[in-house]
């Protein structure tokens, strides 16, 4: 694939400005809408404007202006400013990111037992910090934002009652909450976001009281000594750090677990087998102890074959992943939440991936890893991301959600690059750990019912490319496809992804798919990338910056979007975001913090209408530039005030001390 050079956008010359033009300009803006304001406090729906009007009268903003408290974010970026040296941070990370949760944006808020309306069962009693009064909440509740509660013009009701900031839509006089009985009939027993975390299942996993009879089993034969010796005994140690752990196969690892093996070994018959969908005799067997038994010359079985050996899912009967040629969503960590997800479903994209859930924390019951889970119900192939080091957490893990909620496909990320994952042998790390991390897709793969996939990337450092090696691997130990983002953990984001190493992977892969990732942002990309014979592509960044891309490739065409058009998504992921996270101070503030990391990808677009040559390029900066309307100069601002500005235009005023730091560094453009 062509590689997109570092440089400069190619922007129309007519539409070029300096930064200091550029924000002067959405200065005097600002203020003459302000001036406005004051004179007229009526709302006006600046998705209405016209866009042939002179930019200066294009749009008035809603009073978000005077009441905002700038003070802090000035200091913040003054403070920056000051101590350029004091800011080192770990690759990657956000260290100095700012941690204020939205609940703690509301000082006063109602017990949860008096928004259910059952004030007498609070279960703290006296000792509840929470107001319970509901006359005293409302005297101090923030003022509503509008008139439209969405929760209760699509559901007919809205649970967050009168803690909603859109209240004013279905609060009676008595603050008693109105409900359309017809509507609440229409949507019974239709859930439309599954694989929530039950109560009950919290408790049992809390309690230890989850039975993983699977993953036991797969575990023991890891943990019986192998007959070949056990020199991958000690790299076999779980996540646990019980002893014992040992490898059943014939270890091909060395102590340290790298990798040893010799590149471009035959796929075993079995795989080879399974993937025609013949079975064969021998497939009863476990996968992990035959793919062992097919290297060596004398076959080694793990007993006899019992009834519990026949029942058993066979590898060449899972259900098969049909996503040849698809476009697909790359996970994204914050930014690839559900909202954004219905989003991206709505422009083309044709599987979705939740964000990477962390395996013990799952395996923990925690709350927050399990929302990564939730699938929109127009998620139609959708599957969920894991993260983990060890063979014992991820079978079980694998072996939990099997059980517990509904999704086509789990992705293992071995790609990770974050110190956090890394340094615990997760991530990037397992394709250095070879022992592990056939443990981990063996274990995984025989507890699963649904495929299994890996996304890896090229390897750890620049100049070794470690995945020609692990691709053959991965195939032989049964997984269902691979994605290759073409970057190592060294690189991130500098440099562009090597598609030709893409392709040269994708044919060692075969007949496994390979999916390529890196760097598309244009349906000539995307045709690009699928000439190099990967088997379809994932996108990540590029959905990020413009979710319509799935529409583009799939028509072929550039869409010169319009910032009204470009609004309504982001009202329309508004309106998800209050769905999701909820219309009242926590769920608003929630769906703001979500906007505002997209915001820090949504502005790197340029619209085509306004490029000397198309199409834009991923690695390239945008200058800076006038947008047609005031709209689309504002969506090109890097600068978090505006962004902010952006998610007042939708979610009103930002709380007093707000702060705002994007999680990701969106800004990479080598
Ligand atoms: C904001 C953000 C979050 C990401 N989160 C994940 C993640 O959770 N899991 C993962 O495997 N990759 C994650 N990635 C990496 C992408 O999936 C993808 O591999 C990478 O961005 C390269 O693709 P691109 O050039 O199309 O952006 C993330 C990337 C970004 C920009």
């Amino acid at each position: 694939m062509e590689a997109a050079g570092a440089g400069v956008a190619p922007i129309r010359a007519q539409y070029l400005t300096s930064k200091e033009q550029f924000h002067a300009y959405l200065k005097a803006e600002r203020e003459s809408r302000n001036q406005e304001n004051n004179q007229d406090d009526g709302e006006e729906d600046p998705s209405s404007n016209d866009q042939t009007e002179p930019p200066a009268k294009q749009m008035k903003l809603d009073g978000a202006d005077q009441v905002r408290n700038q003070g802090s974010q000035e200091e913040v970026v003054k403070e920056e400013e000051k101590k350029p040296q004091e800011r080192k941070r770990a690759r990657g990370q956000n260290k100095s990111r700012p941690c204020m949760k939205p609940n703690h944006y509301e000082k006063d808020r109602l017990c949860q037992s008096v928004i259910q309306e059952c004030a007498e069962k609070c279960y703290f009693g006296s000792q509840c910090r929470f107001l319970h009064d509901v006359g005293e909440y409302m005297a101090v509740k923030p003022s509503d934002l509008g008139d439209s509660c969405i929760l209760f013009k699509t559901f007919g009701k809205c649970i967050y009652g009168v803690t909603c900031r859109f209240a004013r839509a279905h609060l009676g006089e008595d603050y008693r909450n109105f409900v359309n009985e017809d509507l609440v009939k229409q949507w019974e027993g239709k859930p439309l976001v599954r694989n929530s975390l039950s109560k009950e299942l919290q408790q049992r996993l809390r309690k230890k009281k989850v039975c993983f009879d699977k993953s036991s089993e797969y575990l023991s034969h890891l943990g019986k000594p192998s007959s070949t010796g056990n020199a991958g005994n000690k790299a076999a140690g779980n996540s646990t750090g019980e002893e014992g752990m040992t490898n059943c196969t014939a270890s091909k690892g060395n102590a340290e677990g790298v990798d040893v093996l010799p590149p471009g070994e035959e796929t075993p018959e079995y795989l080879a087998v399974s993937e025609k969908g013949e079975a064969s005799e021998s497939m009863v067997l476990q996968s992990s102890c035959l793919a062992d038994a097919s290297k060596d010359s004398t076959l080694k079985t793990i007993g006899p074959v019992t009834d519990e050996d026949v029942i058993k899912l066979r590898l060449c009967e899972k259900k098969r992943l049909d996503i040849q040629g698809k476009l697909y969503l790359a996970p994204l960590t914050t930014c690839g939440n559900l909202p954004f997800r219905r989003i991206c479903k709505r422009f083309g994209a044709d599987v979705t991936c939740g964000e990477m859930a962390v395996c013990t924390n799952l395996l923990q019951g925690q709350s927050s890893e399990w929302a990564l889970l939730k699938r929109h119900h127009t998620e139609d192939l959708f599957g969920v991301q894991l993260e983990g080091a060890f063979p014992d957490t991820m079978t079980r893990c694998a072996e939990l959600l099997n059980q517990t909620i509904e999704m086509d496909f789990v992705d293992i990320n071995v790609g990770c690059p974050i110190d956090l994952v890394y340094k615990k042998g997760g991530g990037c790390a397992l394709m250095n750990r070879s022992n592990k991390f056939e443990q981990i897709v063996r274990g995984m793969n025989s507890v699963l019912d649904v495929p299994l996939t890996v996304k890896i990337r090229t390897g750890v450092q620049e100049k070794v490319n470690l995945a020609h090696k692990v691709i053959p691997n991965i195939r032989k130990w049964g997984a269902s496809m691979v994605t290759l983002h073409g970057r190592s953990r060294e690189q991130r984001y500098t440099k562009v992804a090597d598609w030709e190493y893409i392709a040269e992977c994708a044919k060692l892969a075969s007949p496994m798919p390979l999916f390529g990732n890196g760097d598309i942002l244009s349906y000539e990309d995307a045709n690009r990338a699928m000439q190099t014979g990967v088997s379809g592509i994932m996108i990540a960044r590029g959905a990020l910056i413009k979710p319509w891309i799935f529409t583009e490739v799939k028509e072929q065409r550039h869409w010169d979007i319009s910032s009204n058009e470009r609004f309504d998504i982001l009202k329309d992921f508004t309106n998800y975001g209050l769905e999701h996270w909820g219309s009242d101070t926590q769920g608003v503030e929630k769906t703001r913090k979500f906007m505002l990391e997209w915001l820090s990808f949504l502005c790197r677009y340029i619209p085509a209408g306004l490029l000397e040559y198309l199409p834009q390029k991923i690695n390239e900066r945008p200058p800076y530039y006038m947008g047609r309307d005031y709209l689309e100069t504002l969506m090109a601002s890097q600068n978090v005030d505006d962004w902010i500005k952006i998610s007042e235009m939708l979610l009103g005023p930002v709380p007093t001390n707000f702060i705002f730091l994007p999680k990701h560094k969106a800004n990479s453009y080598r």
